[in-house]
């Protein structure tokens, strides 16, 4: 099965109206190849002028929403919020949300799963820390925040997940990891889809790559089999995200 390509650009708390109105005409002007899926998330407070402006060919995403549809949760935004907004996607579980909100895999699966009940899919972030990887437990690291997720899930609703990898040591360093170091991973993550889920999700799930892309490395790292696009960063803010998002073509 070939996996459509995958680029979203994760925007982080970045971004004015001036700043976002000329990365929109840019993309509005960008030929997108057929065969990539795109999406922009930035921050909440501009998605739905990030909507309304920019073109259906690309799609948006939340940053982060919440397991509930209204009540006592100041901050926080609903999926509701975002189907009414024609948002169609949240990231869950970014490693800066783990790290700087105590974000645990139950409550990112717990978000993902009640995302997907109400119509917005998922990109689930997972990845380890640079300690983590020097005592060599980067599998170890991935399959326990891929667990909770397996099972809040049934098999269907993975039809609207995708996976984005994120070696935290590599997010906004200018560290990328090489593509050797990535499609391990990757390779690690389809194969822990295909035991602990099933083969059809793991050969259909997207599985892309997040850690300082850029328009010099995408094309290395689009060529490897498993990394089935990007959830890129800062180059995501600049015109070269349309070189990125071309890199599969
Ligand atoms: C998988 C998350 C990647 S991300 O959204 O943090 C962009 C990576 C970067 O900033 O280098």
């Amino acid at each position: 099965m070939s996996r459509q390509f995958f680029v979203g650009g994760n925007w982080k708390m970045n971004g004015t109206t001036a700043s976002n109105e000329a990365l929109i005409e840019t993309l509005n002007g960008a030929e997108i190849p057929e065969d990539v899926d795109v999406v922009v998330a930035p921050p909440a407070i501009y998605l739905e002028s990030v909507r309304k402006a920019l073109s259906p060919r690309i799609a948006v995403s939340a940053q982060n929403c919440y397991h509930a549809q209204s009540g006592a949760f100041t901050g926080e935004l609903a999926p509701a919020m975002l189907a009414d907004l024609g948002i169609t996607w949240t990231l869950q579980g970014h490693s800066e949300r783990r790290e700087y909100f105590h974000e645990s895999s139950e409550f990112v699966a717990k978000k993902t799963k009640f995302a997907i009940e109400h119509g917005i899919k998922v990109i689930a972030c997972i990845g380890e820390k640079l300690a983590e990887r020097e005592d060599g437990t980067t599998f170890d690291v991935c399959a326990a925040q891929l667990a909770p997720i397996a099972e809040a899930l049934s098999a269907e609703q993975w039809a609207d997940v995708v996976i984005a990898y994120e070696p935290v040591w590599a997010i906004g360093t200018g560290k990328v990891a090489t593509p050797d170091q990535a499609q391990e991973v990757h390779a690690y993550i389809r194969a822990w889809l295909a035991e602990n889920v099933s083969a059809e999700v793991a050969e259909a799930t997207r599985i892309i790559y997040g850690g300082s892309v850029n328009g010099k490395n995408c094309n290395e790292l689009a060529g490897q089999p498993d990394i089935d696009g990007f959830l890129v960063g800062g180059a995501s803010l600049k015109p070269e995200f349309v070189n990125i998002i071309a890199a599969r073509a």
